[in-house]
């Protein structure tokens, strides 16, 4: 803090200037004329003895000892006239060029239409100025100041006593010297200092503190990070748990059905076994609900369908989420599948809105491959689908294949290869000639390439096989167009890039040996996969669909296509057959 100065708005006071209503207790330090008064507006303002009025000071010039005086009201004229003549020692006008100030007449004038009333002329000035014509005459009188005013349209005054310019110009204070009557001395002013050792100690203490508090702030922080993650954990955790425990299958009520399904209020489709409604199981887990008619299967479907596949999971297998066995009421609850089944999307290539794509048809291919193996033997037991068609195929938003409809499903022992059937089942045109023969005898999960076969050619063909009826099912079904394709002769399909037709072709081979008569001449499912997962190149095409296997010991009849037969019994040969791929 500067003491040796105060301010007053931006005017600098200090020795021999002083500010009396500062209560200073020693004003003896000051000549008295020139305290200065300083006004709420923090203007401030000198008090002169023999002068009436306040002068405003706008400057003080302490190194030219000179004030410069003005009038708020912006009418320097009208201040002068209150002057009018007074002494305004120990100030004086300044000087003429080093000279005292010549002695000017001059006639002050009222001039009421004028913003300052008063006006002020030089009287011996011939030029009247025009706007004062209507004025009057209010006095003439002499003064020192008019040259000072008419040069600058400023008012300034000077001081001598006490001198302290040359302390100024030095860049020193002023201040009376002891002991002599009105001379003074210059001296450095010294502001008041604090000890160092003080401001170490509030440096360090400001520095400590700072430190302190961001480690506070930082502490605060992680607190608050570890808080919130924690509380993320949980969410995360609760949610996982909710989803958990609908991954299990869940037994239902037929009321928790109704609930799931919000009264059955949205229709996906119907099936042999029953509708199928959309429904939320929670928040994030969409479902499809089948109601299974109660008429159906004797309960059977229902077992199956919860025996086989409650407890699997794989990617290629629709996942069973929950059942309802409510009294006579029977539903299972299903992942839902926004792109429905497969069958939507068998259309030949030229159908581009509906054609998904020869790339998408092989992973499709291959997903509902890999799918069948897996129920073939990557389960505990052997699990035998009997139904696989387009429509027992459904597709995820990635048009990832899933198999459903486990209704007719079989469950037999690993080690045993085939099962006793006593009724035909299945869908008509993929239902394999030992299955759909009329003697029932044993069956293998060959059937299931066989209909995974025609599905295949199927998907190639972009035909539909349905609501044939069972007197021209072989005839429609028997792809002698698919095997031209494969032989390179009638093309029926159009497939133009090289890469496609490449793909076309090995998808037609594998389903033609899938479709082969006798069931020890088809590939295992594992094979298929790896047929499917090659390019194709040394695949080599079946002589024809009912190919009879050199090494298969089967008394097989080969039917003739186009003939209207009889299947006689086909018995199925164990696991040594050979594969020709
Ligand atoms: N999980 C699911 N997600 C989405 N849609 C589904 C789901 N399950 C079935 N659907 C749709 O519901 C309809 C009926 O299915 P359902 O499996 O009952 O009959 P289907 O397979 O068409 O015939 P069938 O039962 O006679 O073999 C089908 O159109 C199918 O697209």
């Amino acid at each position: 803090k500067n003491l040796c100065a105060d301010k007053c708005g931006h005017v600098r006071i200090e020795f021999p200037f002083y500010l009396r209503n500062k209560n200073l207790n020693h004003t003896t330090d000051y000549p008295p004329e020139f305290g200065l008064l300083c006004s709420q507006q923090n203007e401030p303002m000198l008090k002169l003895p023999a002068v009436p009025i306040p002068l405003f000071v706008r400057k003080i010039d302490y190194k030219s000892t000179l004030i410069e005086i003005y009038d708020p009201q912006n009418c320097l004229a009208d201040l002068l006239l209150k002057l009018n003549n007074a002494s305004i020692s120990p100030f004086r006008f300044v000087k003429y060029f080093g000279r005292p100030p010549p002695v000017f007449d001059v006639s002050f004038f009222r001039c009421d239409s004028l913003s300052c009333p008063i006006s002020l002329l030089e009287s011996h000035n011939d030029v009247v100025d025009p706007r004062l014509v209507s004025c009057t005459k209010l006095k003439d009188v002499s003064v020192e100041w008019w040259w000072s005013w008419y040069f600058q349209q400023k008012l300034f005054m000077e001081w001598s006593k006490p001198d302290c310019g040359y302390c100024e110009a030095q860049g020193l204070k002023c201040k009376w010297k002891n002991g002599t009557n009105g001379a003074t001395e210059c001296y450095a002013c010294r502001t008041k200092r604090i000890p160092t050792s003080t401001v170490v100690h509030i440096a360090t203490g400001v520095v400590v503190g700072l430190i302190l508090l961001l480690l506070l702030v930082k502490a605060l922080f992680y607190a608050y990070e570890y808080y919130e993650k924690r509380g993320e954990d949980q969410t995360r955790i609760e949610r996982f748990l909710e989803d958990y425990r609908a991954m299990k299958p869940t037994r239902f009520t037929y009321a928790d059905i109704k609930r799931i399904t919000n009264g059955f209020s949205e229709g996906l489709g119907e099936g042999s076994h029953g509708a199928v409604f959309k429904g939320m199981l929670s928040r994030e887990i969409l479902v499809a609900v089948k109601i299974l008619k109660d008429t159906v299967g004797d309960g059977k479907d229902f077992i199956n369908e919860v025996r086989a596949i409650g407890k699997i999971h794989h990617v290629n297998i629709v996942r069973l989420l929950g059942f309802c066995a409510d009294e006579f009421h029977r539903a299972l609850v299903y992942d839902f599948f926004p792109n429905g089944s497969l069958q939507r999307f068998l259309a030949p290539p030229d159908k581009k809105d509906v054609f998904l794509g020869w790339e998408k048809l092989q992973q499709i291919s291959l997903g509902i491959g890999r799918g069948i193996e897996y129920l073939h033997l990557g389960c505990d037991h052997r699990i035998l689908h009997f139904d696989i068609n387009p429509h027992n195929v459904l597709l995820d938003d990635l048009f990832v294949p899933k198999i459903t409809d486990f209704g007719l499903a079989k469950l037999c022992p690993k080690n045993q290869s085939t099962v006793s059937m006593t009724a035909a089942r299945g869908t008509l045109g993929y239902i394999a000639p030992e299955v759909f023969s009329r003697n029932f005898g044993n069956v293998s999960y060959k059937s299931d390439i066989y209909s995974y076969g025609m599905l295949l050619l199927e998907m190639v063909g972009g035909r539909k096989n349905t609501n044939v009826s069972v007197q021209d099912s072989f005839q429609i079904l028997y792809p002698e167009w698919i095997h031209n394709l494969v032989e390179g002769k009638d093309m029926e399909i159009s497939v133009e890039d090289e890469g496609d037709a490449k793909i076309a072709k090995k998808l037609a081979i594998v389903g033609l040996w899938c479709i082969q008569w006798n069931p020890a001449d088809r590939p295992s499912m594992k094979t298929v996969v790896q047929m499917l997962e090659g390019d194709g190149h040394e695949l080599v095409a079946p002589p024809s669909p009912f190919h009879i296997s050199g090494s298969s010991t089967a008394k097989t009849v080969v039917p003739t296509r186009r003939q209207n037969f009889e299947l006689e019994v086909i018995h199925e040969i164990e696991e040594n057959n050979v594969d020709h791929f």
